[in-house]
């Protein structure tokens, strides 16, 4: 199956000598949504830029709807739209301006009826003739995807779309890609969080050191590494795991002053009320429980590790 983007052995070696992508390859399905992870400095800006036409590659070629990125790179870039990290809008101009003008750079004619139905997908249209230094942090957002989307696109780039906002305001920003998702839009994100990937990719590529490490279904990734941590706060130390418990997931810890539990949170059963019970019937109180999930950056530490198992076995 072709993909709506077509990555081929790309690499780019910026002339300061770093070499910020090797060999990367990559296919990407018409109205899927893919998350690329990775750490600072790993690659993705880099990435994304060569795509959109905006780094030049020292190896390999994209294609995007078929059309090669260098030489047919006009057809390219009219398939795509990219929704920078840092928000830059001219303070003083007015919401419905600011996305016609962005149409006009693309070479696209006036569409009025178009551009009103993207601002009403993205709940702006009340807000169409306000400036937008007069817009909230969420509206300005929502106008930087309104302005990415002004030449109907088939390709969406977001780039650390929620980098930086409160909780509300991520949330809400899901919930804006999800209804692009329903559109149609083929979306790119790039995230640090991998809660964010799990709420909106199908899939996700990790990236490290220019390397793209694997590319997943997020439910996959989740399953493996999405674990969480049960700490058991004992009101006595234990020297050791009751024989009677030696068959649960349990580790001590804190010199046997806390039990450590790691369960799966998609499980059906987490085994925690059955734990807290048998521990109850074997005499052994607890005085405080917290629980910890694992982030993007052990995630991220597991698969970089066993990727160097997998190289020096
Ligand atoms: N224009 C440039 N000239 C020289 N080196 C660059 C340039 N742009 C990026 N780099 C280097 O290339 C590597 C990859 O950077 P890139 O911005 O692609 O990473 P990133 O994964 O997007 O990071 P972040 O999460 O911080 O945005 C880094 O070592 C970076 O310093």
């Amino acid at each position: 199956m072709t993909g709506i983007i077509e990555i081929d052995h790309l690499s780019k070696q910026y002339g300061s000598g770093t070499k910020a992508l090797s060999d990367v390859s990559l296919t990407i399905n018409e109205g899927e949504i893919i998350a690329l992870l990775g750490p600072n400095g790993a690659g993705k800006t880099t990435l994304i830029s060569i795509i959109c036409g905006l780094v030049v590659p020292t190896g390999g070629t994209v294609r995007v709807g078929g059309h090669d990125i260098r030489t047919d790179w006009r057809a390219a870039r009219r398939m795509i739209g990219l929704v920078p990290q840092e928000i830059a809008l001219e303070p003083f101009e007015k919401v419905i301006n600011s996305v016609r003008f962005t149409r006009g750079l693309y070479g696209e004619g006036p569409d009025d009826a178009y551009i009103e139905q993207v601002l009403r997908s993205l709940a702006l249209w009340d807000k169409r003739d306000a400036a937008t230094k007069e817009l909230s942090g969420g509206m300005k957002r929502r106008v930087l995807i309104a302005k990415a989307l002004a030449h109907r696109p088939k390709v969406l780039f977001l780039d650390e779309p929620t980098a930086g906002v409160d909780v509300a305001l991520r949330r809400e920003m899901w919930q804006v890609v999800e209804q692009l998702r329903r559109d149609g839009v083929t979306i790119i994100l790039t995230t640090h969080y991998l809660e964010e990937a799990e709420e909106m990719a199908d899939r996700v590529g990790v990236i490290n050191h220019g390397q793209l490490l694997l590319v997943k279904p997020t439910a996959e990734l989740m399953d493996e590494f999405g674990k969480k941590t049960l700490t058991i706060e004992l009101d006595e130390p234990l020297p050791e795991i009751p024989a009677a418990l030696a068959d649960r997931d349990l580790s001590l810890t804190e010199g046997g002053k806390a039990l450590r539990y790691d369960y799966d949170t998609r499980a059906e059963r987490t085994g925690i009320a059955r734990l807290l019970g048998d521990l109850a019937a074997h005499g052994i109180t607890v005085r405080d429980v917290s629980t910890r999930q694992s982030n993007l950056e052990e995630v991220f530490m597991t698969l970089v590790t066993e990727t160097q198992d997998e190289v020096t076995a």
